[in-house]
């Protein structure tokens, strides 16, 4: 398991956004080509670990969607997306999100108090996107019975949970280092 996503992520390039180290991947930006066994292995990661028990699953724009959309076609719940573009329907939420190299807007629609859901992004890096979200849900009154950012880079996942009080679930925990990825563990470790 995970041999096809360990592979391709070492292998990375690293190009620089300002300061930031931002390392290229299929899963984290659909650069170069992603190979469904890649898709498949992390589908069935996320499938193992985290807790199904859930009414929609909730992708991230963008590069949550094909990680949703494949957990979506394995366990026939649907899934939602947070975009980046406002709609103005009833009842969307504005979230302000701040990554460490650029920020955005971003708005809930069709979550409703009570759900249960499971979140998912590709990446926690500085962990402001996930904090931004994972407290607007909450005050949303939304059950949040998994968050999953499937690669964690740095502290991330800490800095999160600390925040919050809500346990991220990541498949890959990675590093740049010396201007390459460094793969420090994996959840099948
Ligand atoms: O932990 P953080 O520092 O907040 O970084 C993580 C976020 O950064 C990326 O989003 P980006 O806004 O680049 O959007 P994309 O999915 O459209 O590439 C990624 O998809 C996460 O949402
Ligand atoms: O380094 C990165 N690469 C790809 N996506 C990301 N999202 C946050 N950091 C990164």
């Amino acid at each position: 398991m995970l041999e096809e996503v360990k592979k391709s992520l070492e292998s990375s390039p690293i190009v620089k956004k300002g300061d930031y180290n931002y390392f290229v991947n299929p899963i984290s930006d659909g650069v170069p080509a992603m190979d469904p066994k890649m898709l498949r292995e992390l589908s069935l990661a996320v499938h193992k670990h985290a807790d199904l028990d859930v009414d929609k699953i909730v992708a991230v724009e963008a590069m949550g969607i094909h990680l949703a959309t494949a957990l979506s076609l394995a366990t026939d719940i649907p899934f939602v997306v947070i975009r980046k573009r406002q709609y103005g329907l009833e009842g969307e939420q504005e979230v302000y999100q701040k990554t460490g190299y650029g920020s955005s807007n971003l708005y809930i629609n069709d979550l409703h108090p009570g759900e249960k859901i499971l979140i998912i992004d590709d990446v926690v890096s500085t962990g402001g996107t996930f904090i931004a979200l994972l407290k607007t849900l909450q005050d949303m009154d939304l059950e949040i019975k998994s968050a999953v950012a499937v690669i964690e880079k740095g502290e991330g996942k800490k800095i999160v949970e600390k925040e919050t009080g809500i346990e991220l679930l990541s498949i890959i925990k990675l590093d740049v280092i010396d201007g390459k990825v460094v793969i420090e563990k994996t959840i099948e470790d």
